[in-house]
């Protein structure tokens, strides 16, 4: 790339306003906008550029402050966007072949606005994968059936009883027109051939009226994503032509015969499912992307915000705190170091689909699939449960301001909540990660690899397991490969006690099911959680140790990745300990230490960092986290644009004329 100061980035990246927030944008130790090139590249940024100036400047898209939208109006608002997005068509077929990143960045731009008309597009757009109807976690359950009827040509359809409807589904509360249906396929000689799905119709496209067989409805109201319509569907015999069950995994004849390439019904079963993977990537970026919104608003306000000081008539901002520091940094640097992993993932997915899209069969392809599987079914809870956490640190951080609804950390809680849950429950989809890595444990003693290398770590288990904690001082500890050897350590560790403990558990006579089971808390569960964040941090410390990183940046970025390492790793020390990799009490000193002096070091490039990631004001959307900083006046601006802020209320006279009588209904008797 061509060196930064050469190229002219004002008209991409235009300074920010003049205002308080200068003082710690002058303390910045780096040139934000150098480090904009560095993430994203003039493209990304152009791209970003266009969608959000189209945004800004459609009155669709205008925010109503101080206003009330009923649900209704939300959802048909929301629709209305929906179709503006599709209007105007950001990204070209040939922009996507040339760089498919660009669809992950467009998503989440339009993500930062609102994530309702975002995903209900996505929903749209994503229609020969997604939209998918089902029965919750456990898929291999699902009771709807799909049988032939090779008379007729069709399909029948069939949900048995109202215990078995699809909910929760995006899009069909009201307007969805086609769904993809997950079933379990009969053929007509009675055999069961396993889940498959199929298009089928569901309301008029006409009218919108519901097809006859089908009845299909609103879920109500939800704790947030309130714009999208989450709808149900039960289907009474409703018909569909043969061509219209997808083929992923199977096909059948006119003569009702099945065929399928994968003969397996296991390897049929996760062919399936293997578009879930999509899916989970998307929802681990929609996540990382709630952390940069709550943390543009939290440290903004944080640098401004003054309370307390050395002296009676000095009051200093919050974020010269400790514990403001230690609240709020960790997330920056988690941001940091998760938006790079989102980026290497869905790198990864491009590579999974290149290989479907040009069907290939090898062993290669097949173990990409599983690598990918599950790496996201990790990576999805880790980022989901960060940005929640982190939306209500901010929440917090921001005190009582953080608590008025115009300043949109409620909204960024509310609407990261359900990725915790979506596309598999968090908690069951960690196991799915667990389940891989224990299938390595047959392995151990012959050289393997996996295709993106993150389970590479076990060629070494033997070694690493003789590992110890070694750094002699908080100094020696500032540096991400001192959490990223602990975490290798803590990788085999969990691996091998959950392997003994599964097999203790058997050999007490457990069946396969409860042995399973009891081998989750402290073991299965911790080992994936291990496994994701070691993954995270050894792909953000490669790149940040890159030594074509430039100079000016590196010092920064190696901050960032030392603090994610040591602050996600210091939720591990009671195993770090109880399996004897830290003894003493100078070990756990030196990582606390070292995280607070890491927090120290980063205060003053806080803003900086953030100004990196923020979207325009506009997109952002809070008062408080505004880029001019000017945080009281911009309050004030959005207090006084509520239509009835200065109204006496309409039910004044329940006040003033029929007063209030304590007592009056109280029981004489
Ligand atoms: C760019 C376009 C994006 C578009 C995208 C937009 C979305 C972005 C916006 C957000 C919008 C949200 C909208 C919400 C949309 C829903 O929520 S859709 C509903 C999603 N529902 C779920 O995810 C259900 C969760 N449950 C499951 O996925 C599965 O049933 C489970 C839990 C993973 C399987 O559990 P199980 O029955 O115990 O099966 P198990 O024996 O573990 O698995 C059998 C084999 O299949 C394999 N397998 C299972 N799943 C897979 C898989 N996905 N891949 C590969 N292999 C698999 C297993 O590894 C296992 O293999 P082996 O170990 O035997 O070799
Ligand atoms: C906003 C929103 C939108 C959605 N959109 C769609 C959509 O468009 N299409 C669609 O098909 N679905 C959709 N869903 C449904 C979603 O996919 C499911 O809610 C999700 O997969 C979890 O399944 P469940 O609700 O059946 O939870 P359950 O499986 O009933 O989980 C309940 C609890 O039990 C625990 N649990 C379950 N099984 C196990 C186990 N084996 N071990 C340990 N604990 C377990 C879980 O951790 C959880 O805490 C949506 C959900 C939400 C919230």
């Amino acid at each position: 790339p061509a060196p930064f100061k050469s190229i002219s980035w004002e008209s991409l990246l235009p300074d920010f306003p003049k205002g308080p927030l200068c003082k710690y944008r002058k303390k910045a130790s780096f040139n934000w906008k150098e480090m904009a090139v560095l993430l994203d590249g003039k493209d990304i940024i152009q791209l970003k550029n266009r969608i959000f100036s189209a945004l800004e400047s459609d009155p669709l898209f205008v925010h109503h402050p101080g206003e009330e939208l009923s649900r209704e109006k939300y959802q048909e608002l929301t629709f209305l966007r929906c179709k503006r997005l599709f209007e105007y068509d950001f990204l070209t077929q040939q922009e996507i072949i040339e760089n498919p990143l660009k669809i992950f960045h467009m998503v989440l731009c339009i993500g930062m606005y609102d994530w309702s008309p975002c995903i209900q597009y996505l929903l749209h757009c994503a229609v020969s994968t997604h939209l998918v109807i089902r029965h919750g976690s456990n898929t291999k359950g699902i009771r709807t059936t799909a049988t032939f009827d090779h008379n007729t040509q069709e399909f029948i359809i069939n949900t048995p009883d109202f215990e078995a409807a699809k909910f929760w589904i995006g899009n069909m509360g009201k307007h969805a027109t086609h769904a993809v249906v997950y079933a379990q396929l009969y053929t007509p000689d009675g055999q069961y051939q396993g889940l498959h799905s199929f298009l089928v119709q569901i309301r008029d496209i006409k009218t919108l009226l519901p097809i006859p067989g089908v009845v299909v409805g609103d879920i109500g109201k939800k704790i947030g994503q309130n714009g999208l319509d989450n709808g149900f569907a039960m289907f009474h015999n409703v018909r569909i032509p043969k061509e219209n069950i997808l083929n992923i995994a199977g096909d059948v004849t006119a003569e009702g015969k099945y065929s399928s390439s994968v003969k397996d019904v296991k390897e049929r079963f996760s062919a399936a499912l293997g578009s879930l993977s999509s899916g989970r990537t998307v929802i681990t970026a929609v996540s990382m992307t709630n952390l940069k919104l709550a943390l543009s608003i939290a440290i903004r306000f944080s640098a401004v915000r003054c309370q307390f000081g050395p002296t009676d008539d000095e009051e200093i901002p919050v974020l010269e705190y400790q514990t403001q520091q230690w609240r709020l940094l960790p997330y920056l640097a988690a941001t940091y170091a998760l938006d790079y992993f989102c980026k290497s993932l869905f790198e990864n997915l491009t590579e999974f689909y290149l290989g479907l899209l040009t069907k290939q069969r090898s062993q290669r392809q097949a173990d990409i699939g599983r690598e990918i599987h599950a790496l996201c079914a990790a990576s999805k809870p880790l980022t989901s449960w960060t940005a929640q956490q982190a939306a209500q640190e901010c929440r917090e951080a921001c005190g009582g301001h953080g608590y008025l609804a115009m300043n949109r950390l409620g909204e960024i809680r509310n609407d990261n909540d359900p990725n915790c849950t979506y596309e598999g429950d968090n908690n069951v989809l960690l196991q799915q990660t667990s389940n891989y890595l224990m299938s390595w444990m047959h392995c151990i003693r012959v050289p393997f690899e996996s295709p993106f290398g993150t389970i590479n770590v076990l060629q070494d288990y033997h070694h690493i397991l003789d590992w110890k904690f070694t750094a002699m001082s908080v100094e020696d500890c500032m540096d991400s490969s001192v959490p990223l050897a602990a975490y290798k350590w803590l990788v085999c560790y969990l691996l091998r006690e959950s392997d003994l403990k599964l097999s203790k558990e058997k050999q007490s006579g457990r069946s396969d099911f409860e042995a399973k089971n009891n081998c989750q808390v402290y073991y299965c569960r911790s080992l994936a959680i291990a496994f994701i964040e070691q993954t995270v941090l050894q792909r953000y410390h490669d790149y940040t140790h890159d030594p074509d990183i430039p100079s000016t940046l590196q010092p920064v970025l190696k901050n960032l990745s030392a603090l994610y390492g040591l602050w996600s790793l210091s939720k591990h020390l009671a195993v770090l300990y109880q399996g004897g990799y830290a003894s003493g009490e100078q070990a756990g000193r030196f990582i606390q230490n070292a995280i607070l002096e890491l927090c120290y070091r980063l205060k003053d490039d806080a803003v900086a960092l953030v100004d990196v990631f923020a979207p325009p004001d506009f997109i952002l959307n809070s008062p408080i986290g505004k880029a001019n900083g000017e945080l009281y006046k911009n309050i004030w601006g959005e207090v006084l644009q509520g239509s009835k802020t200065l109204n006496r209320p309409s039910w004044w006279t329940e006040f003033c004329i029929n007063r209030p009588v304590a007592g009056r209904l109280k029981s004489k008797l």
